[in-house]
């Protein structure tokens, strides 16, 4: 199963104009319908695969952003999962991660990793959410198999000026509601996301809209006089405020960041898959999960390992990963061993250290060590079960 994507354009010059009601999505191939009153009958242009059939391969592919600010965030990232990408040559598309034999990994722009996974070419892929959902539309073979890589934050949605018209309003509600929308002067709103803009605007009951679209700058739209709003990707709110620009309530269309999505056609029929996204996906929860945490070590006196058990569980910064691991530190005294001392691991968030620290030392801890954690692999992982599960397995 695959995307149909159907958009009527208007011929003309760089800004295409459509409307909410002339926006549709549903399954199939991968096509654009291009309606121009110069052409005759409609061309259908399929991406990807043109004959269907499900390519005869061995390798699994793995398609990750060849530009953009999330090619280096992805590698990096791969890199501390100690699964390095070996590029031959930066300019070749193609390459492999040496630790997962038989994997293939393709260089491609965001949203045509996303087409090629609904193709049939790839596998498995890293994007923004915000692609998956524009490119995927609800594509029911696209799986999310981690939705939450912690980089590319960033949230789709609808500005408006500050100024003018639309000093005092702050919500959706209320630019639903002004009086200027008609039929004859729709709301004009600039946009690349051209399925989810105009899908969230007919959910929200928005009547009166036309959408244009355009490469970047979307910013400067209204103050062109191109359009009233713009629907864009805002993560520091920079560009917005640069350019008079504000964010409403109820006008956020979806919270974003990079996340590992496969097809689900690949999962359940092509060798290997299934093991390759189990070993990505296990690397990358144990890497994740150890990021936020330290490893705290300290000394601490008492009677038993039960006793200073109790002294730790007693404070709320200080219960670790499963509670602490409590053993005793021997030494030899007039001739006898004991154990007064016990060291003391846990593991604390990174926003909780300093306060751990000082719980710890408030319970006679001395010589905290503090070490950063690479991997912290748990019995199995949740988003495996989760998969396994969307699987039918
Ligand atoms: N300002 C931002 N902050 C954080 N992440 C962002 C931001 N803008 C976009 N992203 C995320 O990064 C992805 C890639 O965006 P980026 O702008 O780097 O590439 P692009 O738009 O494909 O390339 P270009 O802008 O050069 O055409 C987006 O799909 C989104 O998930
Ligand atoms: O909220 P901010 O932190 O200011 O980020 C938002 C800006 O970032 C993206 O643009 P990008 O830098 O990718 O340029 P582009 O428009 O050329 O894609 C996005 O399209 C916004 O313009
Ligand atoms: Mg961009």
């Amino acid at each position: 199963m695959s995307v149909v994507r159907t958009i009527f354009l208007q011929c003309g010059p760089s800004v295409s104009h459509f409307s909410t009601s002339s926006y549709s999505g549903n399954s199939g191939s991968v096509k654009f319908t291009v309606s121009c009153s110069s052409v005759a009958s409609p061309a259908t242009v399929v991406i990807g695969n043109v004959d269907k059939k499900p390519s005869e391969r061995n390798e699994v592919r793995l398609g990750l952003p060849s530009k953009g600010r999330m090619a280096t965030d992805t590698l990096d990232l791969l890199k501390d999962c100690q699964l390095s990408v070996r590029q031959v040559n930066p300019r070749q598309y193609v390459a492999e991660i040496p630790q997962i034999s038989n994997l293939e990994v393709w260089f491609q722009r965001p949203k045509d990793v996303v087409r090629k996974l609904v193709s049939g070419d790839l596998d498995l892929g890293i994007v923004g959410l915000d692609i998956v959902k524009e490119y995927g539309q609800e594509n029911e073979d696209l799986i999310i198999v981690h939705d939450a890589l912690d980089y590319g934050d960033c949230r789709l949605s609808l500005a408006i000026p500050k100024y003018g018209i639309f000093e005092n309003i702050n919500s959706l509600q209320e630019l639903a509601q002004m009086s200027q929308w008609t039929p004859e002067r729709p709301l004009r709103v600039a946009t690349g996301f051209t399925y989810l803009g105009p899908k969230f605007m007919k959910e929200n009951g928005l009547k009166h809209v036309t959408f244009s679209t355009a490469d970047g700058a979307l910013e400067a739209a209204p103050a062109m006089g191109i359009a009233d709003a713009i629907v864009d990707l805002v993560s520091s709110g920079t560009t917005l405020r640069e350019n008079n620009l504000k964010e409403i309530e109820g006008g956020t269309i979806l919270e974003s960041q990079a996340v590992l999505v496969a097809s689900r056609r690949s999962l359940m029929q092509r060798k290997g898959v299934l093991d390759i996204t189990h070993e990505m996906l296990e690397r990358l929860e144990a890497h994740l999960k150890a990021v936020g945490q330290f490893t705290v070590t300290a000394n601490m006196r008492g009677k038993s390992a039960e006793e200073v058990a109790e002294r730790i569980l007693s404070q709320p910064s200080l219960s670790g990963l499963q509670g602490p691991t409590v053993s005793p530190v021997f030494t030899k005294r007039d001739g006898k061993v004991a154990a007064d001392y016990f060291a003391i691991v846990i593991c604390v968030p990174k926003k909780a250290l300093y306060k751990s620290v000082r719980q710890l030392r408030a319970i006679g801890g001395s010589g905290v060590l503090i070490s950063p954690l690479t991997y912290i692999f748990d019995e199995e992982t949740p988003r495996w079960r989760q998969l396994l599960s969307k699987l039918g397995l």
